[in-house]
Order: C-alpha cells, then structure tokens, then sequence
C-alpha cells in the first residue's frame, strides 16, 4: 500500500544542513497498523509527512495505493492526498467552527448534495462516538474528544491511509488507551491502513502490528512488535523495551541490597524470559514439579502482544545443582531464556 524506497530529506544547505532523513526504505502492506518508533529528533515525523508529501523528499521515490505520488502533478497530488489522511498531536482544529463543521470542511468541494454531505458527517461523528457534541466548538472539548473530531474529519473524504503523528502524545493514559481503541477500530472496520508514528513504545504495543525503529533519520530496526520485543537487536530498540518492562529492575534491587533480593547458600535468582509465541505451558509448575526444584517467583511482567505472553519472571531457584541444569535445559528447548542473575553457590 504504502512504498518508501530511498527516501532523503536534507534541510538547509552548507553547514547549516540537517540530514533528516537518510536513505530510508519501507514497505506498508494494505489494513495493518505499522508504528514508527523514535527518540526526538529521529526523523519519524519528517517521515510520515514524507509519505503525502507535506515535506518533498530530496531523493527517492514515495508509491500509495500504486501511485508514485513524487512523479504527480499539483492537481494530481492534490487529489491523491485525499486518499490519504491525517492526524496530529495538538489535533489542528479549526478553532472557528463547530464539530460538525469541521467534519464537514473536508466535503466542500466534493460532490455529495447537501443531505448526504449532513448524513456522511453524522455517520462519523457516530463512528468516533461523539454525535452528541456536533454544535460545540473545539475549545468546549477534552483533548481526547477533540481527537476524535480531528480522526472523523481525517476519514471524510474515505482514504485508504490514516497517518498519525503522535497522535496520542498529548493525552493522559486513560483517553490515549480509548483513541488507540478507536484507530484500532477504524482499521478493521473500515480496512484502513494506519502509520503510528510514536515515541512511546506502549503504544506501539497496544496496536501496531509492526514496527520500524528510527534513530538519526535511518531505520535502524524493522519487524513483527513481537519479534521486536522477543530479539531486540539494536542498543536503542532495547532502550524502548526497557521503558515498558520492568524485568530489568532486579539489577536496581540487587544494587541496593534489598530484602527481596538476599539469596542463602544453594540458591539462585534467575530471569526466565518468554521470547517465542508457544510458550503456554504452566511452565513454572512443570518444572519445580519434573525436577524437583524450588522456584519462588521475585516478581513477573508478563503481557499478551500480538495473542501471545511476551515478558517473564526473575524467581529465586534452589535445589540440586545437576536437576537445576537440566531444569535450565529443559527451559531454553521451550525456547525460555535463562540468565542467572546472581548465585549464591552451593550449600556443601
Ligand atoms: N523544517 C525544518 N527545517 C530544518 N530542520 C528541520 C525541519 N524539520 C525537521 N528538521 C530537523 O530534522 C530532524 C528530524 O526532525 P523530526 O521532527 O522529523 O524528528 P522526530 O523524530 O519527529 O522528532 P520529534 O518527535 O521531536 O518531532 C531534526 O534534527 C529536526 O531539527
């Protein structure tokens, strides 16, 4: 649905220049949601403003719906853009007009009659749940509302592709769960394809089903969220997992000595992580149980991505010192990482 092959965008020129975007080539397919993830500064919005042309690449060549949107003329563009639509983080109302009339503003030169103009306007509004404001202005309106507003104008004019520029940035956490809820929903319902472009991995977890990771205008990253979040290959793709796990705290309790974390002679602490989609075996049961080893959970972060558990546990292990190798054998055929964390060595 969406091609970007060889994409540069270069602002400025001499010593001033900014490579926003270098080199980049990606491939959206037709109804998937894909994230594009980034620190600030990474290039994502430069990207996505890139894929209708709001920004001209320097090079390379943007393909929608099969056409080559950087070969079309102005009347051309201008047309194919309204395939393509568009939100953003502060929501771009027009403060002037009503909910209804910014829904509408978008029909203006389209060539549905007044009734049906009226009805494809309360048929969004209905579709974004919000027909019971249609006569407010946007400064009557929560920041999740007004996003609403701003996705049901977006879809007026039917496109294929919704892009969103951290469209839930400005939202408390609560309305960004039920704006995400609604993108989810458009995409099914409707069969539109949505671009996400994010800096906060949760969201990206909530809804995308792949991602591309961005740092210093490349994508340095790309693939399933799951296969993401299982094999994070890049320093800073991990970065972003860390900020939505917390697996990674036992170092912080370990380093300041707390209670949770003392071990006695004979024990262990393991992190257990679940990096495969088949791992839905009672897993720790089974294996306290065949070996005959204790494993006393310190704490779990375990979350469903993409229909399957992704996360783990860091347990304390004790036992045999032969029954917890093959136990740990055991484990990694399961396709369960096992790191021991600290040891206490053994007890004789
Ligand atoms: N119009 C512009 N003129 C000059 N430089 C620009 C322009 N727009 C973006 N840049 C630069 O391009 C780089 C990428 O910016 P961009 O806004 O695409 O990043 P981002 O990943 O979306 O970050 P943020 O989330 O902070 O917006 C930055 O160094 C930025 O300063």
């Amino acid at each position: 649905m969406i091609e970007l092959q060889n994409i540069s965008k270069v602002f400025g020129t001499g010593e001033g220049q900014v490579h926003a975007i270098d080199d980049v080539t990606l491939s959206i397919d037709k109804g998937e949601i894909f994230g594009i993830i980034g620190f600030s500064g990474a290039g994502k919005s430069t990207l996505v403003r890139c894929i209708n042309l709001l920004e001209v690449p320097t090079g390379g060549r943007v393909m929608v719906d099969s056409k080559e949107l950087t070969t079309l003329s102005a009347g051309e563009l201008r047309s194919a853009r309204k395939g393509i639509g568009m939100i953003f983080q502060h929501f771009n109302l027009m403060p002037s007009r009503t909910v209804f009339g910014n829904v509408a503003f978008p029909l203006k030169g389209s060539s549905l009659g007044r009734e049906e103009k009226e009805n494809k306007v309360r048929e969004l509004l209905r579709l974004v749940d919000i027909e019971d404001k249609e006569n407010a202005y946007p400064n009557q309106l929560s920041g999740g509302q007004k996003q609403r507003v701003a996705i049901a104008r977006a879809l007026a004019n039917d496109p294929k592709v919704l892009l969103c520029d951290e469209a839930t940035s400005a939202l408390d956490p609560q309305t960004t769960k039920s704006i995400l809820q609604l993108l989810k929903k458009v995409n099914k319902q409707l069969g539109i394809t949505v671009v996400v472009i994010t800096h906060e991995m949760a969201v990206i977890k909530e809804i995308c089903g792949r991602v591309a990771v961005m740092e210093k205008g490349k994508v340095v990253e790309e693939g399933e969220v799951f296969s993401i979040f299982a094999n994070p290959r890049e320093p800073v793709t991990r970065d972003f997992i860390r900020t939505t796990s917390s697996l990674h705290k036992i170092e912080g309790l370990l380093a300041e000595d707390s209670p949770v974390t003392r071990i006695k002679p004979g024990e262990m602490i393991v992190r257990l992580s679940y990096v495969e989609k088949n791992v839905s075996e009672p897993l720790i049961s089974t294996v306290s149980r065949n070996f005959d080893i204790d494993l006393n959970i310190i704490f779990s972060d375990i979350e469903i991505i993409q229909d399957a558990p992704i996360g783990g546990t860091v347990a304390i292990m004790s036992g045999d010192r032969d029954q917890i190798a093959l136990a740990m054998k055991y484990l990694a055929e399961k396709n369960v990482g096992v790191e021991v964390i600290q040891d206490a060595g053994t007890n004789l």
